[in-house]
C-alpha cells in the first residue's frame, strides 16, 4: 500500500509500503493514485514528496504483476 499524510507546511507525503523493496504492485499503484488525488484536491498542498519505507525507495514494477500483465495481454 501507500500511506498519505500531511507533512510540514504545505507538503503532502506519500510513503510506499510494500516490503521488502516497495515494489509497485497494482495495490500500491492504486494507493499512490489515491494519495495524489487527495493532494490535488487540497488547495493548501503545494508539493508532494513520495518516499519508500525501510530506507528504500522502490524496486520498480512488481515482478509478479509485470509477468501477469504480459501473460494476460497475450491471451
Ligand atoms: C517499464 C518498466 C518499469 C516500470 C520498471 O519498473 S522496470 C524495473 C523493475 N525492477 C527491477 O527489475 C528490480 C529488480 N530487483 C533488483 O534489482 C534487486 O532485487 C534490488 C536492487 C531492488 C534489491 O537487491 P537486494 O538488496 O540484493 O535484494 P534481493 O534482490 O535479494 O531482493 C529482495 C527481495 O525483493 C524481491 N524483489 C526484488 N525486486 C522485486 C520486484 N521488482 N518485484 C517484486 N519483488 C521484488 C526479491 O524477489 C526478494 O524477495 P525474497 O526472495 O526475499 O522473497
Amino acid at each position: 500500500m501507500a500511506q498519505y499524510a500531511r507533512g510540514a507546511a504545505a507538503v503532502a507525503v506519500i510513503r510506499l509500503r510494500n516490503p521488502p523493496v516497495n515494489a509497485l504492485s497494482l495495490t500500491v499503484l492504486q494507493a499512490l493514485e489515491d494519495g495524489l488525488k487527495k493532494a490535488d484536491a487540497d488547495p493548501s498542498v503545494k508539493a508532494v514528496m513520495i518516499c519508500g519505507e525501510n530506507g528504500k525507495f522502490s524496486a520498480g514494477t512488481d515482478g509478479f504483476t509485470r509477468s501477469h500483465h504480459w501473460v494476460t495481454s497475450r491471451c
